[in-house]
């Protein structure tokens, strides 16, 4: 009993819980919730500064950014908070004047910088490699790439680590009343030890301890339901069509409506002596090709042979070593790489769509970004774009409310809109559900038949046969035949394309 007693009067005396409630509430919440905030909102300018430092190519940026992060990582932040509000208190009266309270925000949020910059940093560097190369392919800079389409990705998967890290300022904004705060600039903490010295018995400060509470533990269920509503979200299942029959009868209506449409702007492409390497690795070692305008190229081979790097050469998403490439006789290693791909777009195998983005707003984003488009004007041409390939209805989904076929043929749209003169196709159908290859191909085969002109790296020999106008077989790195398809496939003369077509066929 007496232990009781002893117990109820050092926590649950309510009289001095009553008397110190006003004081928690205007000043000890107020100034916590001050202290926290601030020190977020800097927090995240530092973290993103940190991390955009930290990703760089440039080691003057990366070092730093990685002394900084150890430095307040590692210190406890008592340590740094005393340090800072002491060690510059004679430099924090000459501009905050006398009080601490600026001082301890700084720290504070020289602290939480560092674990934001790490946030950050592991954000964007979680989004897929592909989103980049399709921002670059659609002529956006290394810049308008990570700005429109990395960073925003990067940051929205973080969201529940940044509020996590508000709920540890909340917690780390009682330390700062080592700096001696004044009387009205306590915080939560600070006001109820006060009052604890004054009543003699700890529950001012268990009250403190309950505010704490009420701030983070509905921060923390928040954390949870964003955590989840992310991860449900990734995994929802298509929930439209996805059967094959259905998808190839959406785009046959579409190709009805869509006669109508002017022919395309078709390019030629020359390709001499072609050489590339990935550091060592010799890939393409003096690769000649002819595209004539309006032509379909079909690129068969065998894996490693060097396909995808040369497509990756006509748009410099990879830099050749040497050799000659014209694009309708313009130089193409002479242009603005960003100019050269608003000339030559491209398909990928895994689609590359922006996720956050809806169907429209995928197409729209380079007519409005890179070309300046009015936006009206952009939707226009994006609505015709995605009726061209049979989606108009769907112009409000998201790629992950779409089929993997209905995606890809999002992604020829998108490349569409740009008006190119040539499109690249780098293996578009190798990541499809068989039963959807068949929409993405006859698409694909409607170009050809409306004139655009396709270079297309393909395991589809079917469709090589059907559409190409020239077939080009490649191995290691040389083209070693190239005719059209009959003379390719029926009539080989290398014994390395009998062989590779023996396997294939
Ligand atoms: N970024 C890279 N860094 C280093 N090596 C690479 C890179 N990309 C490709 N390679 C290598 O270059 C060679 C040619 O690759 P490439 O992707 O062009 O071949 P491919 O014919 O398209 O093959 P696949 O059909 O398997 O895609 C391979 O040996 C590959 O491992």
């Amino acid at each position: 009993m007496n232990w009781f007693d002893n117990l109820s009067r050092s926590f649950f005396d309510w009289d001095a819980m009553a008397e110190v409630l006003p004081a928690m509430i205007t000043v000890g919440l107020k100034n916590t919730l001050i202290l926290a905030f601030a020190s977020t909102v800097l927090g995240i300018i530092i973290g993103m500064i940190l991390a955009i430092m930290g990703i760089s190519r440039s080691p003057w940026l990366r070092i730093p950014a990685r002394l900084y992060t150890d430095v307040f990582r590692g210190l406890p932040a008592i340590v740094t908070i005393l340090l800072i509000g002491q060690g510059f208190a004679r430099i924090g009266r000459d501009i905050f004047g006398p009080s601490p309270f600026p001082l301890g925000i700084l720290a504070l949020s020289l602290i939480a910088g560092a674990y934001i910059g790490e946030i950050f940093r592991s954000g964007i560097q979680s989004v897929d490699r592909g989103q980049m190369e399709a921002s670059r392919a659609l002529s956006m800079s290394y810049g308008q790439g990570m700005r429109l389409i990395v960073v925003p990705q990067g940051v929205r998967r973080v969201l529940p680590a940044l509020v996590n890290q508000f709920i540890g300022n909340v917690k780390d904004s009682s330390l700062v009343y080592f700096l001696g705060l004044l009387a009205s600039e306590r915080e939560i903490f600070r006001v109820g030890q006060d009052q604890a010295v004054v009543t003699g018995n700890l529950s001012p400060l268990l009250l403190a301890g309950v505010f704490y509470l009420v701030i983070t533990v509905p921060l923390t269920h928040l954390v949870n339901a964003i955590d989840m509503r992310l991860r449900l979200g990734k995994k929802r299942a298509p929930t439209v069509v996805t059967s094959g029959l259905e998808e190839v009868s959406e785009l046959d209506q579409a190709n009805r409506t869509a006669q109508a449409v002017p022919s395309f702007k078709a390019g030629s492409i020359e390709v001499r002596d072609l050489t590339m390497a990935y550091g060592e690795l010799q890939v393409l070692k003096g690769v000649d090709l002819t595209v004539r305008p309006g032509s379909v190229t079909c690129i068969i081979g065998p894996s490693g042979s060097g396909k995808s790097t040369l497509l990756r050469c006509l748009n410099r998403l990879v830099e050749p070593k040497g050799g000659t490439l014209l694009l309708d006789g313009d130089n193409i290693l002479a242009m603005k790489p960003e100019k050269l791909r608003r000339r030559v777009g491209m398909v990928f195998q895994h689609f590359n769509l922006f996720p956050d983005h809806t169907a429209l707003e995928n197409v729209m984003l380079s007519p409005t970004k890179i070309k300046g488009l009015p936006r009206a004007e952009a939707e226009r041409i994006a609505m015709a774009r995605l009726a061209d390939v049979g989606l108009a209805s769907r112009q409000h989904h998201r790629p992950g409310s779409l089929s993997g076929g209905q995606q890809q043929r999002v992604a020829i749209a998108r490349a569409l809109a740009m008006e190119p003169e040539v499109i690249l196709f780098d293996e578009v159908t190798s990541a499809l559900d068989p039963e959807l290859v068949k929409g993405v191909l006859n698409l694909m085969a409607d170009l050809g038949t409306r004139g655009m002109t396709m270079v297309v790296v393909t395991h589809e020999m079917g469709f090589a046969r059907r559409v190409a106008d020239q077939v080009v077989f490649m191995d290691e790195g040389r083209v070693v035949e190239a005719g059209p398809p009959d003379v390719i496939f029926d009539n080989p003369q290398s014994p390395r394309l009998r062989r590779f077509l023996a396997e294939v066929l």
